[in-house]
């Protein structure tokens, strides 16, 4: 079993515990974007999107294979090249190099270095997300995020022999570094076992209860919708709804996400012709 004990460890402040004078700024969006726009070579990926991820919150970022999902993480995270329109993060311009350790994030291939252990992987990127920190503040650190992931058991071993559903696990660890108030998840279930994938769930749910953090998380699969508290559903590049699980299902009268998702891809189909409107 992960851990997933309530903790409250120094990091950044939690919303719900703000001053009268910092409100305006922590209940301000965690990411905002207008018209934002991507080109990557000949295409057009994604097509004057708007929308605003809250603070404090799980937003899953769903739709099929190709939509785009990991072009918008990329963009949020700074990464991404020939983005165009307004995309805020935490107040700032994507990409400042302020925001760099303020958002831990994790792509979908794991990047974690074979030929070093657990622990010497996150040793380097602790150091690297803090020259400063001394290696007492990177061992308790390392210790916190191995505790989270449940891989303290593991961290001696070399990164090239754990499994890929261990070796994905490692791949958090290092954005947990830090306590970062976002965190960027690019389909980190996948090739997990179930038992895994609700322990992270619940995971994810405790790092944004207890650290007021906020998480972006891409999925294709429509039952870890049901886990979020809202949701970005995105098809061709657009953003296709914009809404909790509950209201989503309310609006479209269908029983899962999933079938308010179909439902929500008919009805543009049928209003545009070409299924690129987007619905509100
Ligand atoms: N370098 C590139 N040049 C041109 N098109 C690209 C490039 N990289 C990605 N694309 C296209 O951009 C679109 C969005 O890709 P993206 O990886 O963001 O999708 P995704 O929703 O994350 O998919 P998946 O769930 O399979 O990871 C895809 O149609 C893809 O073919």
């Amino acid at each position: 079993m992960m851990n997933i004990r309530r903790r409250h460890p120094p990091g950044p402040p939690n919303p719900r515990q703000a001053t009268t004078a910092t409100t305006a700024t922590t209940t301000a969006p965690a990411v905002r974007a207008e018209h934002l726009t991507v080109v990557r070579g000949p295409r057009t990926v994604l097509r004057s999107l708007g929308f605003s991820v809250r603070r404090g919150q799980i937003t899953g970022l769903l739709g099929p294979s190709g939509c785009g999902k990991t072009t918008l993480m990329r963009a949020v995270v700074g990464s991404q090249a020939k983005v165009t329109g307004t995309l805020e993060v935490l107040g700032r311009p994507a990409g400042d190099p302020a925001l760099r350790s303020r958002i831990g994030y994790v792509t979908q291939a794991p990047s974690v270095y074979d030929d070093l252990t657990v622990r010497q992987n996150l040793d380097y990127f602790a150091s690297v997300l803090d020259p400063r920190a001394t290696a007492d503040d990177r061992r308790r650190d390392i210790d916190r995020v191995l505790d989270d992931i449940d891989l303290a058991s593991h961290a001696d071993a070399l990164a090239g022999t754990l499994s890929g559903g261990q070796r994905s696990r490692v791949s958090l660890a290092v954005a947990l570094l830090g306590t970062p108030e976002l965190l960027v998840l690019d389909e980190p279930t996948v090739g997990l076992d179930p038992v895994l994938r609700r322990d992270l769930w619940n995971l994810f749910h405790t790092i944004a209860a207890d650290r007021g953090a906020t998480l972006l998380v891409s999925s294709h699969v429509m039952d870890e919708a049901e886990r979020c508290h809202r949701l970005l559903l995105m098809r061709e590049g657009e953003i296709l709804a914009d809404d909790t699980p509950d209201a989503l299902r309310t609006r479209t009268g269908a029983e899962t996400v999933e079938g308010a998702f179909l439902h929500l891809v008919d009805e543009a189909a049928a209003k545009s012709g070409a299924g690129n409107e987007t619905v509100r």
